[in-house]
């Protein structure tokens, strides 16, 4: 498909107001592309999968530069910047210039530019690609080339939405659930096939294509891949008694206090069975965002190799431990959890163990529709190094489980694990299947400490005096739908040393800049605590934090992960 075919029928979804005739005009898009499984992310606003952590990795500025050198010699960044600040929109503003013509890459590319001739979604996805993968020295200013190549090749409309597309701000309001049920449709398969497809791969491109191309039986045929993240099942907040109620007995965990990863197993063997000799065997880890971090985490890799003799999927925790063995705080895990040079060092410092609740993949068979019990059991056995009658205290790496329905015992298992330094525990249904990416009620995670709020993190101040150059009274919003409300702004709790740690963070992320005041891109993620919500005209959301603290930042968290409006209402009723 020509990107001026996309970019056409973008617009025109983006133009229309009723859900209905959108899901109608990106059917037609799906069924219209040759190349489904590229136009299903576009459309989304995505250029990789959705598994898949590449980032395009370029800034803001490093696209206004190419929306400037595809401009024209008149142009420069810094008026694309100008301009941006007037409109308010990436994509009016690339709309707004004429593009091609100009000497340098995109000449050599086969653009004569500005017509929209023939670049097509495949070169677009293909440069970006590129793009991605350009890294050390000089890469940035190799980016910078390929995508102003593109942008010499846009007409105005095209440019519109490369632009957003780079810059992941697509938004013409078709989401996940959009292209899933019109995948459904316009292939004609029915849309519960489609959501375990799609739960299975976490490609909605992928899905696309085969439903297209292979109909029911290749939708169903879809499997996990060791190597290919899946989104994690997550928890609601609940009680004993619900749980109990509902469920007659409950599967019981500690709930520990560290970060959520998915470990891909695959061991090294003499022969793989493709009768083409040696496999060497791999090991990957995923945060709970699907981001790569095995680097990160020696530790898990090492424990994976001299535990694993299966390929396995699995989903646990890694803690962070001193030199006793107990646990640290949470804290002490993300600082290890996304680094990227001195790995042993840090290591040195704070090291990290795994516990391993969920078994979704052992040798060949897909666990993810077994009850909860019999994964648990597969986990037993994949992590036990010895044959046989063990219990889940002798294997390491296996997270206990009690299976009762005495509140007392549970109550004994929540003490044990608050008195081990573990936040507390997780109440499972026992026959539950393992649901990915859904906050459903099968898992309800029990704590005792009073509830806090992940918030997006989007302003703040520059301080004064010996703090000038640090940035402090952080802007904390929630998310409401597709937007961000203010809740309140958080200034305490905060050492010197923390300041300059977030300024170092935050400063990436400044958008705008008035005076004091910075208005920053949502993009980090704070924990707060809080006394209590109360309703105030005073920020957008209509409510405000009573005493907001500072209690960490989310790493493991994007924006979108962040508490919502609804929650906040949630726990200010009750
Ligand atoms: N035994 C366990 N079973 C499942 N999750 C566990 C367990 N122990 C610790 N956890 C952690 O608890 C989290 C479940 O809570 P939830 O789904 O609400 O995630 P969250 O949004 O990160 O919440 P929180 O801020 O409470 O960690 C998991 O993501 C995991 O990191």
């Amino acid at each position: 498909m020509e990107f001026a075919t996309f970019a056409d029928r973008a617009g025109t979804i983006e133009a229309e107001p009723a859900d209905l005739e959108i899901v109608a005009h990106v059917r037609d898009l799906l069924a219209d592309a040759d190349d489904v499984e590229i136009v299903a992310r576009f459309v989304q606003g995505r250029v990789f999968p959705a598994w898949d952590s590449t980032t395009l990795d370029i800034g803001p500025s490093a696209c206004y530069e190419a929306i400037a050198r595809a401009a024209g010699t008149n142009v420069s960044a810094d008026d694309v910047e100008d301009r941006l600040a007037d409109v308010g929109e990436i994509g009016d503003v690339a709309a707004s210039y004429e593009f091609g013509g100009q000497q340098g890459l995109g000449a050599f590319t086969g653009g004569g530019g500005g017509t929209g001739d023939d670049l097509t979604v495949r070169e677009v996805a293909e440069t970006l690609d590129d793009l991605a993968a350009a890294e050390g020295a000089g890469s940035q200013d190799r980016k910078v080339d390929l995508l102003f190549g593109l942008f010499n090749r846009c007409s105005s409309e095209e440019a519109r939405y490369l632009a957003r597309l780079v810059l992941s701000e697509m938004r013409i309001g078709v989401g996940e659930g959009t292209v899933r049920d019109v995948v459904a449709e316009a292939f004609d398969v029915p849309q519960d096939r489609v959501e375990r497809a799609l739960q299975v791969s976490n490609d909605y491109g992928l899905v696309a294509r085969v439903a297209r191309d292979e109909g029911l039986e290749g939708l169903d045929a879809m499997d996990l891949e060791v190597g290919r993240p899946v989104q994690a099942m997550l928890a609601q907040a609940g009680t004993v008694t619900d749980a109990l109620e509902e469920w007659e007995r409950a599967a019981v965990e500690w709930k520990y206090d560290g970060a959520r990863i998915q470990l891909h197993h695959r061991p090294a063997s003499d022969d793989d069975g493709n009768g083409d000799g040696e496999s060497a065997g791999e090991t990957r880890v995923f945060s709970r965002n699907m981001e790569d971090v095995t680097d990160a985490l020696p530790e898990v890799v090492e424990y994976a190799e001299e535990t694993l003799d299966v390929p396995a999927i699995l989903d646990g925790e890694v803690v962070a431990i001193d030199d006793d063995g107990s646990p640290l705080p949470f804290q002490e895990v993300l600082k290890r959890f996304r680094r990227k040079h001195d790995v042993e060092k840090a290591r040195e410092d704070v090291s990290v163990r795994p516990v391993f609740f969920d078994c979704l993949h052992a040798d060949g068979t897909d666990l993810l529709e077994e009850p909860l019990t019999a994964r648990h059991d597969r986990l037993r056995s994949v992590l036990s190094t010895e044959s046989g009658g063990e219990s889940d205290e002798d294997v390491e790496g296996l997270s206990l489980l009690w299976l009762t329905d005495d509140p007392e015992e549970i109550e004994s298992v929540d003490a044990d694990a608050l008195e081990s330094g573990h936040e507390g525990i997780m109440l499972k249904d026992p026959d539950s299947a393992y649901s990915p990416g859904r906050r459903g009620k099968h898992w309800r995670k029990r704590k005792p400490d009073v509830e806090t709020l992940d918030c997006v993190v989007t302003g703040a101040e520059w301080g004064e005096g010996r703090r000038a150059t640090f940035l402090g009274t952080f802007e904390l919003s929630v998310r409401d739908g597709d937007d961000l409300e203010t809740v309140g702004k958080v200034a305490t709790g905060i050492t010197d040393e923390k300041l300059a740690e977030l300024t170092e963070l935050l400063e990436p992320h400044i958008a705008a800049e008035e005076g004091q005041d910075v208005d920053l891109e949502p993009a980090v993620v704070f924990e707060v605590g809080y006394e209590e919500i109360q309703r105030s005209p005073t920020y957008s959301s209509g409510y405000a934090l009573r005493f907001p603290r500072f209690s960490g930042v989310r790493s493991d968290k994007d924006p979108e992960d962040a508490d919502t409006l609804e929650r906040l209402e949630r726990l200010q009723g009750q």
